[in-house]
């Protein structure tokens, strides 16, 4: 198929670099000798130029714009580089060309949300994980919304107040144990907003946020919880991350803007 041949060589000439997502040890030293970046969870062929996946992005386009944004951030490809990506969408090894410019994608800010915020990405990834789950199975099959603030958590206890007895008062216990999300889950029925470390410590639940909202763009639509998200994070150095009651859609915020929005249903 010479012409099809020809459209590949065309596809990826003349690329500053190639963005591998997930590659297999052969997979990677195939391509060693070219300007690689490799975008995963791990980094499991031990690339000099590595970005880390916190998330799985089950959309393409999503993990592209995550791996060209870290990539740009790292300082491993130009603003403006031109690049190819591979990756797998259908099978276990890579089954997908893309070619795309760096500054292709509007920034969204999903790279700085893991990378750069105060509390560690783990932490984050975790907290997510857990607004993913309860977005996905909903509190004893009801839709429940929750309010997580990671992060600068001092700042935010003098930003907010007690709506009821805090059940984590005197306990050193963290997101990603899975007794700590089951109670996560529990306590999600309450109103109020959770409080999180920047280590992942659970500070406190129930609380009202009372963030001052002056400068907060968000889109119209959307209630006080989420504009209580994006308020702290203006406020504070913390980022939030929401699950909508009403729409059922997880949403993470950073310095008061709207920077990630995610079907549960689609992980
Ligand atoms: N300032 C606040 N701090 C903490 N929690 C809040 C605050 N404001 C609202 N909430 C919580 O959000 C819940 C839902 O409020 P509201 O419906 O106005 O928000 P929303 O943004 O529309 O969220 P949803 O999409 O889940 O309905 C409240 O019952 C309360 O538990
Ligand atoms: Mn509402």
């Amino acid at each position: 198929m010479t012409g099809l041949d020809e459209f590949l060589e065309e596809l990826v000439a003349d690329a500053d670099a190639v963005c591998l997502f997930s590659p297999g040890k052969s997979h990677y030293e195939t391509l060693a000798g070219d300007d690689v970046v490799v975008v995963g969870p791990d980094n499991d062929v031990e690339a000099d130029a590595f970005v880390q996946l916190p998330l799985e992005f089950e959309d393409l386009r999503d993990r592209i714009r995550f791996g060209v944004e870290g990539a740009v951030d790292h300082g491993y490809v130009d603003e403006d580089a031109d690049l190819v990506c591979l990756a797998k969408v259908f099978g276990e090894d890579a089954d997908t060309v893309a070619r795309v410019r760096a500054d292709e994608f509007e920034k969204s800010g999903v790279y700085d949300l893991f990378a750069n915020s105060r509390a560690e990405p783990s932490v984050i990834r975790d907290v997510l994980e857990v607004a993913v789950e309860l977005g996905k199975k909903g509190q004893k099959g009801k839709p429940v919304g929750a309010l997580f603030v990671v992060g600068d958590a001092g700042k935010v206890m003098n930003k907010s107040r007690p709506l009821s007895y805090n059940p984590f008062e005197k306990s050193h216990v963290h997101v990603g144990d899975p007794i700590v999300n089951v109670m996560l889950k529990e306590f999600s029925r309450l109103d109020g907003a959770f409080v999180i470390s920047d280590s992942g410590k659970i500070v406190s639940a129930y609380r009202y946020l009372e963030p001052s909202a002056e400068g907060v763009d968000i889109p119209k639509g959307l209630g006080a919880r989420h504009m209580a998200a994006g308020a702290i994070t203006r406020d504070t150095n913390a980022i939030a991350i929401v699950l909508s009651e009403s729409d059922g859609l997880v949403r993470a915020f950073k310095a008061g803007e709207l920077i990630l929005e995610l079907d549960p249903e689609a992980y």
